[in-house]
């Protein structure tokens, strides 16, 4: 017999393995690390003059390559991070604040690394109504949240970021010599 506790975990389990499954049957989109370089190039430009800005806030861990790549070609130094966590618990997905930067955002560039269903995006714009918050991609559902961003993305197709994925051997088409 399962504690309660146990039966909460084997329901969590069960639910990121039907997530797996889903992500595994969806459409793919990869990015790779030069792609990401050049898009974030391309939202740098779009956000000048950079004496504007007082500083960029990360959403971690997405929001972190992109918001270097704007850091470096803005020169911002001052970079904060706000870190949240997403997790499914009784059938709803909660989001945790671990950690954010102070005050409404204005004057910041707030940045992820993408927007899908827009929960994430809903979470920055409370804590954050004055920054002007950016991404890379967006897929429908959550592109009315953001300020800006580069890529447009289908809902139903799946964003492998370069830092999930490495490079590795692929078989030929044909092996005949
Ligand atoms: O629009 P949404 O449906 O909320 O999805 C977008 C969010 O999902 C991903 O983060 P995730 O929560 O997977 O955590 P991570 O950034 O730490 O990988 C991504 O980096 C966005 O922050
Ligand atoms: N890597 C990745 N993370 C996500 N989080 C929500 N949607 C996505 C997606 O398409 N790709
Ligand atoms: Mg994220």
């Amino acid at each position: 017999m399962l504690t309660q506790e146990e039966s909460l975990q084997e329901e969590i389990k069960a639910k990121k393995q039907i997530k797996a499954d889903q992500i595994a049957e969806k459409q793919k989109y990869t990015v790779t690390w030069d792609m990401l370089q050049m898009y974030g190039r391309q939202l740098s430009a779009r956000l000048l003059p950079a004496s504007q800005w007082k500083g960029i806030i990360a959403v971690s861990r997405g929001g972190l390559v992109p918001a270097a790549i704007l850091a470096r070609e803005l020169s911002i130094r001052y970079v904060d991070t706000v870190c949240i966590s997403s997790y499914d618990h009784n059938h709803q997905r909660e989001k945790l604040i671990l950690k954010q930067a102070q005050g409404d955002g204005e004057g910041f560039i707030v940045i992820d690394d993408l927007v899908d269903t827009g929960g994430t995006a809903h979470t920055i714009r409370d804590l954050y109504p004055k920054a002007r918050f950016v991404t890379i991609f967006a897929k429908p559902a959550g592109k009315p949240l953001v300020d800006d961003y580069v890529i447009d993305i289908p809902q139903d197709t799946w964003i492998e970021q370069p830092w999930d994925t490495g490079i590795s051997f692929v078989q030929p088409l044909s092996d005949n010599k």
